[in-house]
């Protein structure tokens, strides 16, 4: 919402943007003549009912996209379904699914690990938007936990991320030298252990942990020990940063024990946690604010035979949420930005072409519905 206020020979401009509304308020374009929040309450919501609304500067089309772009934004996936009550697999029943889905049921083992990677590039696109969380560490393990993140970072690219992968340990097979082919045809970098940076918040906004699943066991042996470490340490270092980098576990948090969870309580604290075909056991150790299930695969029979409840998945998602998603703290999402004055002569004469000015920065700003508006009017008097 824009409003012109008249005051003395200048106008003082107030934009007012909320759910990326346009509202003019004004006989020709708002002139209105008290700059009073409440004399506008006719027409819109109290301003402490705006949860999202923000003074900004309609030049700024910056400040337009700041908006647009709040980070760890989520949900347009729903689901809800309380953790409690679904089901959790153990180490062997996950190796009886695997060896099930891939024998008598006619599955191969490509054909799910592109879906189980399609979901965890869903599952993270869902919660941190590549214009926040654009540069991507996917650290990637000898088996198929691995072989899902090689698949989710070529997915990620696709979805606008910059992924950068770390595979220290390939494996020699035509699935997975196919994948490294894949991601080196869109030139996506990898880099070796060795020449990580230390500080991995400093370099990446999103670290995905695809290096063991469930069938991980024992301790983590080099240089997956050490990898494992870099994550630790690198989140204690950052708990003083403004943002640190996010950690996304594919099916099992690396290093955790497969139904343990992280036993020794010095293990990695993701973030994030994509469970595929059904949550481990360990997963109800998960504390972390994002915990979804991905894997859309998973026939009638082998959920009967298991005994699953899960989440449905809604419409044709990848993914969903279990779960609720963390409170938001609402007067932490408010900004607010200075308008400054500005003289009457800036504002075009002809209102038409002044909304189209405005109209274009928020087109050029990226606005997701730049042409949702709502027009209220004023007459000469100021009033609605
Ligand atoms: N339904 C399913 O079963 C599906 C499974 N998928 C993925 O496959 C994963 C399981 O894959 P895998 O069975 O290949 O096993 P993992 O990827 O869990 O890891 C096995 C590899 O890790 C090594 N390893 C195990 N313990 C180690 C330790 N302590 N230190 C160092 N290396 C160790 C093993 O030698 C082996 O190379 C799942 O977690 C999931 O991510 C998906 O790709 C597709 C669907
Ligand atoms: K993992």
């Amino acid at each position: 919402m824009w409003s012109l206020v008249r005051k003395g020979r200048t106008t003082t401009m107030t934009c007012l943007l909320f759910t990326q509304s346009l509202l003019l308020t004004s006989n020709s374009l708002s002139l209105i003549s008290k700059p009073s929040l409440s004399s506008l309450q006719p027409h819109h919501l109290p301003i402490s009912n705006l949860s999202s609304a923000f003074f900004l500067n309609p030049i700024a089309s910056s400040s337009i996209s700041a908006f647009c772009s709040k980070p760890g934004r989520a949900e347009s996936v729903p689901s809800m379904q309380s953790p409690e009550s679904i089901s959790y697999l153990t180490q062997r029943e996950a190796a009886e699914i695997d060896e099930t889905l891939m024998g008598p049921l006619g599955f191969s083992v490509d054909q799910l690990m592109e879906l189980a990677g399609l979901s965890v590039a869903a599952s993270i696109a869902e919660v941190y938007k590549s214009s926040e969380y654009s540069r991507v560490l996917a650290i990637c393990g000898p088996g198929n936990n691995g072989g899902d993140g090689l698949v989710a970072a070529r997915h990620l690219f696709h979805f606008g991320y910059k992924p950068v992968i770390c595979y220290p340990k390939r494996t020699p097979k035509p699935l997975y030298s196919g994948l490294v082919t894949q991601l080196e045809s869109l030139s996506v970098p990898f880099i070796s252990v060795e020449d990580l940076p230390l500080d991995l918040s400093g370099e990446f906004d999103i670290i995905v942990d695809a290096m063991f699943g469930f069938s991980y066991h024992g301790s983590p042996r080099p240089p997956f020990d050490g990898l494992i470490q870099m994550l630790i340490s690198s989140r204690n270092y950052d708990q003083t940063r403004h943002k640190s980098s996010v950690v996304v576990s594919v099916d099992i948090p690396s290093g955790w024990h497969v139904e343990g969870g992280d036993v020794g309580g010095e293990g990695i604290r993701p973030d994030m946690l994509v469970s595929l075909t059904a949550p481990k056991l360990c997963a109800k150790k998960f504390s972390g604010p994002h915990h979804f299930l991905g894997g859309r695969f998973v026939p009638p029979s082998i959920a009967e035979k298991y005994k699953l409840r899960l989440p449905s998945y809604p419409g044709t998602s990848m993914c969903v949420r279990i779960g609720k998603p963390q409170k938001i703290d609402v007067s932490a999402l408010r900004e607010n930005y200075i308008s400054p004055e500005f003289l009457e002569e800036q504002v075009d004469s002809n209102p038409i072409d002044q909304f189209r000015k405005w109209f274009d920065e928020a087109v050029t700003a990226g606005l997701r519905e730049p042409n949702a508006m709502a027009l209220s009017t004023a007459g000469k008097n100021g009033k609605p």
